[in-house]
This record gives C-alpha cells, structure tokens and sequence, in this order.
C-alpha cells in the first residue's frame, strides 16, 4: 500500500491550531481513546493478545479506528505502544491482563547492555509493522481527521526496562541514574536515536503529527530532569527534524507530553524545539499563562483530569468551561491530563467532546 496519495484531509482543525492559525472551535482527542473502556475494543482484546493487535496492521487500524467513528474526535492516534521499542530491541515484553506490562527479564546491571538488548537492530526493519498500520489506517480513515504517532521517550523507556514493570518508586532504574552515570548515557542514546528512527519511519508512512510520551518524571529531581531526561527530549526533537529534511519529507508538528515535569515546563517552552506541549492536570492556571508568555507560537494541550469524567454531566460542562476559560479558544488541544481509564462512561467521554466543541464554539462567536 502506498504512504503517498493519501485521500483529502477533510477536518485539519488541528494542523491549523499547531500551525498557529486561527479555529472556529477547539479540537479534542483523548489519551487511550482506543482501549478498553469501548465495548467494541473489549470484543477484540477477548480474541486477540494485545501485542497480537499492535502487530497485526488490520486489527490495529480497526482497533485506532473504534473511537473515530464512535465520537466527532478531531484526531486518531495509531494504535500500539511505547513497548515496541524494547521489544524490537531484543527484550521481551508481556501485557499482562489487569496487571500491565511486565518484562520476565529486566536490564539488572550494565554488563545486561552487552547481552539483553541489540544494538544492530533497527526501527525500519523491527517495527514495520507500526508503519504498515499507520497506512492502512491513514487509507481507511479516509481524511475524516488526522492521525497521530508516538513513542516513548528515553528515560520512561529505560525505567521500564529496568524495573520490569510498573512501579511507584522507580528506585532500580534511579539506582542506575546515581550509581552508573555513563551507562545510564550510553543506553538513553541508544533509545534516544531509535526513538528518532521509530518517530521518522512513522512520518514516512503517513503519521501528520507525532507525540512524545515522557511518562515517568514524577521520580525524577529538577536536577536528574536536567540532566537525564531533557537532553534526549531535545535532542530528539531536532534529531527527527534533520533526518526529515534529508529525507526531503516535509515536517509535521511535534508534540511533547512530559507527565509530572512541573520543574522543567520553562525550559521546554523556551527552548522552542515542540510545537506542542500536553500538560497534565497538576499544571496551575498561572504557570499556563507564564508559559503562553515564554513562546507566542507555542500550542498547549490538555489537562483535565481523568477522574473529572466520573462527574454528572453538569459538573462536567463546569469543567470543560473553567479549562476553556484557562486556556483560551486558540493554539490549544483539549485533552485530558493523562490516559483514560477502562471504567469510563462512554457517554460521559461523547459529552466531554461535545461540551469542548461546543462551549467554545461559543466563546468564540461571544468575542
Ligand atoms: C506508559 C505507557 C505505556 N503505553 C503508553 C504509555 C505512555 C502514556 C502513559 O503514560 O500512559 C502509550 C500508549 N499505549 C496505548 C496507546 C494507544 C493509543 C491511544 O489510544 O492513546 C498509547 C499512546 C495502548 C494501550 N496500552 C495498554 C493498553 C491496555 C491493554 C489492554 O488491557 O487491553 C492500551 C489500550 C497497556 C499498557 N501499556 C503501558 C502500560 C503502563 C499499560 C497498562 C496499563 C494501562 O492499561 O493503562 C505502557
């Protein structure tokens, strides 16, 4: 199938707002709208292991496809995970039901380097399923919105590969950031230029916006922020860029969502490298107009808190208001401040798309 002559785009809402133009009214798509809280996924997921979808292009394009059609959302993100890139080089991951992901046999001491990952192996080869899915899903949606690619950043991958799976304090894979420095290095590299080849390949193959999930700051010190974390988001950022314009493929925007990263919100903005930055609910009404102020062209994304869709309709409008208000009508994504839950309302989540749409709709017209 070909990543070229893709049909018309027919709602570039969001292309327009990252691109700093004005809209009519305020795109939505959800963190996680694919997944478990629609009935129509829970069918799929019961015949289907979850790394069999992600690598399967047809169900995963139906799969990215379920809440698309379901919802007026103004984005589809391609269905997959940040676990590919462990898996494609060389580690192996289970998704465990209502547990998570787990790794039988994490990364324990830097000698692990030489045998548990490999360094030769690469994106275009290891992951093609990922871009095979990517154009059939860009075909098959046929220009109803724009579809999203991701990857994981550096550090949240390397947390993972070490602790093996979800964990609070994040104290093995912080016990290598103090104790194996130059290691710690040397594997955030070898993460940080995949994560580039992983995030180009997924441009190639028909992505029109790409998002960088640095899921794992919370553990972090400003200063382990500084010095293991933010190099790669920049350095990827740029990386991806350079091999786009040698790859003479036009750029698309850039999204970084660095959860918990409070300390390092500043430096992200100025730094000027991502069109985007998604906040997560902690973010206060004032650091998002100081941020606005630091960068006029940058697009803020976000923040309402998951739990927010366990309320009544009605509280939820106030909500989806206040946010709006926070935020303003233009260079802004509505999202919610992390993923969605499995025990969501799907009506609840139809009217928070329908309150954004229309509450600014309204602001808009009310200028
Ligand atoms: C940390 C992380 C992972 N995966 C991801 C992140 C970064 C975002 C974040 O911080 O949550 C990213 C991700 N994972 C998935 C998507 C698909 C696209 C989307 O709808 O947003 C995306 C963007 C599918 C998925 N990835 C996973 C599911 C659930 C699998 C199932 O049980 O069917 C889905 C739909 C499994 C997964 N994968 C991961 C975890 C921790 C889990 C289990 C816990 C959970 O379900 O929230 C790793």
């Amino acid at each position: 199938m070909s990543s070229t002559n893709f049909p018309p785009l027919k709602n570039d809402l969001i292309l327009r707002v990252c691109r700093g133009e004005s809209v009519e009214r305020v795109p939505i798509w959800i963190m996680r709208q694919a997944g478990r809280y629609l009935p129509e996924y829970k069918v799929i997921s019961s015949q289907h292991s979850f790394f069999e979808v992600c690598r399967t292009p047809s169900l995963a394009c139906e799969v990215t496809l379920q809440p698309v059609r379901r919802f007026d959302l103004d984005a589809a993100i391609i269905f997959s995970d940040i676990l590919v890139i462990p898996q494609a080089l060389g580690m192996q991951v289970e998704m465990i039901a209502n547990e998570g992901p787990c790794f039988p046999q994490p990364l324990k001491t830097p000698e692990d380097l030489n045998t548990k990952i490999d360094r030769t192996r690469k994106a275009s080869e290891e992951l093609k399923y990922v871009y095979e899915a990517i154009t059939l899903t860009r075909h098959t949606l046929d220009g109803q919105c724009p579809l999203i690619g991701f990857t994981g950043a550096p550090w949240t991958l390397m947390s993972y590969m070490i602790e093996g799976k979800a964990s609070t304090t994040m104290s093995k894979a912080k016990r290598w950031l103090y104790s194996y420095e130059n290691e710690s290095h040397d594997l955030l590299t070898v993460l940080a230029n995949f994560t580039i080849d992983h995030l180009v390949e997924q441009i190639a193959a028909g992505a029109q916006i790409v998002q960088l999930f640095e899921s794992h700051c919370a553990c972090l010190t400003p200063d382990l922020f500084n010095r293991f974390s933010l190099p790669y988001l920049c350095q990827i950022a740029k990386g991806v860029r350079e091999k786009l314009a040698q790859r003479e493929i036009p750029s698309v925007p850039f999204i970084l969502f660095a959860k918990d990263a409070h300390f390092g919100l500043h430096d992200l903005a100025k730094s000027g490298l991502f069109d985007v930055i998604s906040l997560d609910w902690t973010i206060t009404p004032s650091t998002i107009r100081s941020l606005r102020d630091e960068n006029s062209t940058l697009t803020l994304q976000g923040n309402l808190d998951p739990c927010a869709l366990y309320s009544s309709k009605e509280n939820l409008e106030k909500f989806v208001q206040e946010m709006l208000e926070v935020f303003g009508t233009q260079q802004y994504i509505a999202n919610l401040g992390h993923g969605i839950y499995p025990d969501m309302s799907v009506d609840n989540v139809q009217w928070f798309i329908d309150a954004v749409h229309l509450i600014s709709q309204e602001m808009n017209k009310n200028k």
